[in-house]
């Protein structure tokens, strides 16, 4: 083997071409920001997600000659092509409101240096390139009088966070505010356990945060029970509290950009249950200021409908009258008034548009109080996804034609045509399958060599490296079957699921007895009820309460009626989430392997609105399943589930049959 050059010299390199990166980005920006003004004349919409899958198709493509994998190729640009669009956007925001162009604000927000509304807030003002005067409060009510008062020109309240919900006492305080809201900014909040510099976990004895870290971390925090708790108002609180002890046994749980302002540092990062942990925070102004039709808007406001029944539902039939789509609704007691409700709205639209206009002006007439509380730039973007063709195989138009209603079935079952005429379309994070969307999933059965050394980083790793290789072969979600025979599996799954995350794969736990259900629960992103459950009507039941997706996998002994009787039971109870598969039934054909059951497929599609995956694998050879995709396919099933043993490398014929799935 050739001697490596010297360490040091790599590293350089490595510094150089670092540097020369962000020149590059550097450049790409301003380069936006110029597009941004020929959108600005031209009144073009900001967003052109055309341009965006073209440009991810490319680059995918170009990477992928260079050896870099699409994954990562995909999830760099979708960051690139954030930053793009909400730098233009504030362009344009502020050109439209030339009296808000300042060197400086003075914002107000909540805590001191560090928390997680001052990283909102200077975030915020970077991205407009104006200078930051930070205002720390107290209290939501004290940030609203700094900015009412003249004190601050801008107020930052955070209104939600994905793990902990909405923030109530900011619904409270907006009721009674003259200020408008003028903008939203939602930031990644990483907690992390911050402590001196050098300190270690074993040393840590109190941890000091403010009750909503506390409440996103809690699964962490019941991990390490001897940690005590020690409340504060704000995170920055908790981090000065940190710095000013004068040992190693305190920690804050905070943010590592935050720790850095009080010389902490991270010792454990990654502490919030979900991994997904957003907040979203609004910007109120005492002037309400207009947005430019090129920008998507939001517009908020609060209403109070008459007491009679259905006054909600006729207050929102307005706005569908008019194609006006609510993002968010949120309910708030109106102080002094008991049984009263206040009611929030978020209208993605603007408020100059024609629509929202007529719409206020008929929800005026059958309210009892509406107040708009501001219309703003919305700053969520939505990532632009290539579909599994496009990052595979070359698109290909020549789909076979739909086989359409073979047995008309005019059955009020929830689960039929007649009940919901649109094929339903389930989502979870960035998995879609349904009404079109084709699934790729992958079902592993957690090998004995994971069961045997499953706390071994060996066995963690060779999980790893087959979960890459399932991301590219094209799957899109991964069923984890055989979870509850691990002797710690309170311990794996999340470190199993997490692995998955990593490469945006979903985690789907098989649920072989009722007793699995708590765990699966708690760490899968979607449940698999496995056909030996399907007769079991508690189950059933106590799915159908879920919030999460579930498929539901026919049992090997079930007619076609059975089955279907299967699902009236869980949509009955409320889950609307539901992907049915079939992995073949018992006939004459072979005693010991199942059949595919194509007529029922066939029937399923002509009478139900519900997705339904198939399982080829136990009914067939392999040589076979290349041949049963096509047929699958062409009978318009909405995926497959392939079966993928850990320790087997059957991996080119998986994507052999992903590809004729996609093609
Ligand atoms: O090409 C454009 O129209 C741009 O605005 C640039 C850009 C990009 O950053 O690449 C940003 C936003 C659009 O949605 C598409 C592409």
């Amino acid at each position: 083997m050739q001697k490596p050059q010297p360490l040091n010299h790599t590293r350089e390199q490595i510094t150089q071409l670092d540097n020369d990166l962000l020149s590059l980005l550097a450049e790409r920006r301003r380069l936006s920001l110029e597009v941004a003004r020929s959108k600005e004349v031209d009144v073009r919409p900001i967003r052109d997600t055309q341009r965006e899958k073209e440009l991810l198709a490319r680059l995918v493509t170009a990477g992928r000659e260079k050896g870099l994998d699409a994954h990562y190729v995909i999830s760099l640009y979708q960051s690139i092509i954030e930053d793009s669009v909400l730098n233009q956007q504030a362009y344009l925001h502020g050109r439209a409101n030339p009296e808000t162009q300042k060197q400086q604000y003075c914002i107000a927000y909540l805590g001191a240096r560090g928390s997680y509304s001052y990283l909102a807030a200077s975030r915020y003002c970077q991205r407009r390139q104006v200078e930051m005067l930070d205002l720390g409060c107290q209290s939501f009510d004290e940030i609203v009088q700094a900015v009412e008062s003249g004190h601050a020109d801008y107020g930052f309240l955070p209104i939600e966070n994905t793990s902990s919900g909405s923030i109530n006492e900011v619904y409270d305080v907006l009721q009674h505010t003259s200020l408008s809201i003028v903008g939203e900014t939602t930031i990644e909040v990483s907690h992390c356990l911050l402590g001196k510099p050098g300190s270690k976990l074993s040393e840590i004895k109190t941890v000091y945060a403010h009750p909503q870290p506390i409440s996103q971390c809690s699964r962490y925090l019941s991990q390490h029970k001897a940690l005590r708790l020690e409340y504060c108002s704000s995170s920055a609180e908790a981090m000065e509290k940190v710095n000013q002890s004068p040992d190693n046994s305190a920690a804050a749980i905070g943010s590592a950009e935050g720790g850095a302002l009080y010389q902490l540092e991270s010792i454990e990062s990654g502490l919030a249950n979900q991994k997904i942990n957003q907040s979203r925070f609004i910007v109120v102004a005492r002037k309400a200021v207009a947005v430019p039709e090129q920008l998507p808007a939001k517009t908020t406001l609060i209403m109070a409908t008459g007491q009679k029944a259905g006054a909600l539902v006729e207050a929102l039939l307005v706005l569908k009258a008019h194609q006006l789509n609510m993002s968010k609704l949120e309910s708030r007691p109106i102080p002094g008034t008991p049984w009263e409700e206040m009611f929030y709205l978020d209208i993605d639209a603007n408020i100059s548009s024609e629509e929202m206009q007529q719409g206020l002006k008929q929800l005026e007439r059958i309210t009892r109080f509406i107040k708009v509380l501001g219309c703003y730039p919305c700053e969520t973007v939505k990532p632009t996804q290539l579909s599994n063709s496009q990052l595979l195989i070359e698109p290909n138009t020549s789909k076979a034609e739909v086989i359409s209603a073979v047995n008309p079935d005019p059955s009020p079952y929830r689960f039929s045509k007649a009940y919901k005429a649109q094929a339903s379309e389930i989502h979870c994070g960035p998995f879609t399958i349904g009404a079109g969307h084709i699934g790729a999933i992958a079902k592993v059965t957690l090998s004995k060599s994971l069961l045997q050394q499953e706390s071994s980083q060996a066995a963690l790793s060779a999980f790893e490296r087959r979960v890459k290789q399932l991301k590219e072969t094209g799957f899109q979600a991964v069923i984890l079957d055989g979870c509850q025979q691990l002797a710690s599996a309170e311990a794996i799954i999340p470190k199993l699921r997490q692995t998955l995350h990593q490469y945006d794969l979903l985690c789907v736990i098989a649920i072989e007895q009722a007793t699995d259900m708590p765990l699966a629960t708690e760490h899968a992103d979607m449940l698999f009820l496995t056909g030996k459950q399907m007769f079991n009507q508690t189950l059933l039941a106590q799915a159908g309460t879920l919030p999460i997706p579930l498929f539901l996998e026919r049992n090997d002994m079930a007619s076609y009626e059975e089955f279907m009787a299967a699902t009236e039971t869980i949509l009955s109870q409320g889950n609307q989430q539901l992907i049915l598969c079939d992995s073949g039934i018992r006939t004459y054909n072979n005693a010991n392997l199942p059949t595919l059951d194509l007529a029922s497929l066939i029937l399923i599609k002509a009478n139900s609105h519900l997705p339904i995956v198939i399982n080829p694998c136990y009914a067939i050879n392999e040589d076979a399943l290349v041949l049963q995709t096509q047929g699958i396919k062409q009978l318009k099933a909405d995926g497959i589930v392939l079966n993928y043993a850990l320790e087997e490398d059957t991996i080119a014929l998986m994507g052999e049959v992903v590809r004729e799935l996609y093609r």
